[in-house]
């Protein structure tokens, strides 16, 4: 593939001509298709809301969600901003899932630049803790927690061959003589903090037209474009579900704000015990947990402006809701 990584200095100078419009801040997630997928949207809109976020949810929708599906969004205080597919080339290796393939429409969250940074969220996330000081971190870099690479979706990758994992490559050493350098880290796109910029959005569409397409399409995109820029933070911010199996010994639920329900059979909206590892307690702590937030009628969008126009019920209410800053399963 083309050498097509963002520079840091390219990504400043971006930025500093285009984002003109100085601090305006969203977090942004995308939903595809007719299915279930907008009930994690619902699902996530309630979450920043228990956790009084200060910005809005933009979902950002392809044509195909039905109105019906919008109209709930709205009704839930959500921004909809409609976004054309980004089809990208021919994939002659195939996806590690063929839906896959939908993700590229991600690219389009670059053009919304009337925000100066936005938090991209996957619809399987929820945020049970608040996560807006993320939006203070330093610009000029794209921020995501690193993912894990031993999960079966991987089988077709060097590093699930050889057992190895960046979480944790102490347990089984990148073969540097024989392979040469290890991999640089990857990063999860399910979670993003980044500036939207029309250079960028103009040169990632570009670039995307040259780019070869591999297993886990717009994400191994993203990772080879904003190799130079992109800077870990840690699971606190998305907790890849494998983690907890894979790597619990870097899992301290008690710091966790943000989990992402991409283990299969985890998604809460259609959680299936039968799958693997879907049977463990802390699983079911999570969906239960997913779930509360789904069903509370007082985190509705017409509830929550009613708290909000009347204070003296809001100080009531909001003395019973007061944010969890983690999962502690205690508080489950
Ligand atoms: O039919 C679909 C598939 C995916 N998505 C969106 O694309 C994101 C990425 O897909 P997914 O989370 O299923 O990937 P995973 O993180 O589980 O690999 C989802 O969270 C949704 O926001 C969607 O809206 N409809
Ligand atoms: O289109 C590629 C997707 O790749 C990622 O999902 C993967 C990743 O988490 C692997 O580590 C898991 O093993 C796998 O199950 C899971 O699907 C992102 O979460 C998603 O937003 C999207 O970018
Ligand atoms: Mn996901």
């Amino acid at each position: 593939m083309a050498s097509v990584n963002m520079t840091f200095e390219k990504s400043i100078k971006a930025n500093a001509v285009v984002n003109a419009n100085g601090g305006k801040r969203a977090y942004v997630t995308f939903l595809a298709g007719n299915k279930d997928y907008w009930m994690g949207v619902v699902g996530l809109a309630k979450g920043l809301r228990k956790v009084k976020s200060i910005y809005p949810l933009v979902v950002a929708v392809l044509p195909d969600v039905p109105e019906e599906h919008r109209q709930i969004l709205l009704a839930q205080g959500c921004i909809i901003r409609e976004i054309e597919q980004v089809i990208p080339p021919e994939n002659k290796v195939g996806y590690s899932m063929a839906y896959f393939v939908l993700n590229y429409s991600k690219l389009r969250i670059w053009e919304f630049v009337e925000y100066e940074k936005v938090i991209y969220l996957d619809g399987d996330i929820q945020v049970f803790g608040n996560i807006d000081h993320l939006f203070d971190n330093p610009s000029g870099y794209l921020y995501a927690v690193k993912d894990c690479f031993c999960e079966i979706s991987w089988c077709n990758t060097r590093q699930y061959e050889i057992g190895y994992c960046q979480q944790s490559p102490e347990k089984v050493e990148w073969p540097v003589e024989s392979l040469g350098s290890s991999p640089p880290i990857y990063f999860n796109a399910g979670m993003l903090l980044f500036e939207p910029s029309l250079l960028i959005y103009e040169d990632l569409l570009r670039t995307v037209k040259i780019s070869t397409p591999t297993y886990f399409a717009e994400q191994d995109f993203l990772n080879e474009y904003f190799r130079d820029i992109y800077k870990p933070i840690t699971s606190t911010y998305n907790l890849v579900m494998a983690m907890l199996w894979r790597h619990p010994e870097h899992v301290d639920l008690e710091q966790i704000r943000v989990v992402h329900y991409c283990a299969n059979g985890s998604k809460p909206w259609k959680y299936d015990e039968s799958e693997e590892h879907m049977d463990r307690e802390d699983i079911k702590m999570l969906v239960k947990k997913w779930w509360d937030i789904y069903e509370d009628p007082s985190l509705d969008y017409k509830n929550s402006v009613k708290t909000k126009l009347n204070p003296i019920t809001a100080s009531l209410a909001s003395k019973e809701s007061d944010d969890d800053p983690s999962i502690a399963p205690s508080a489950a």
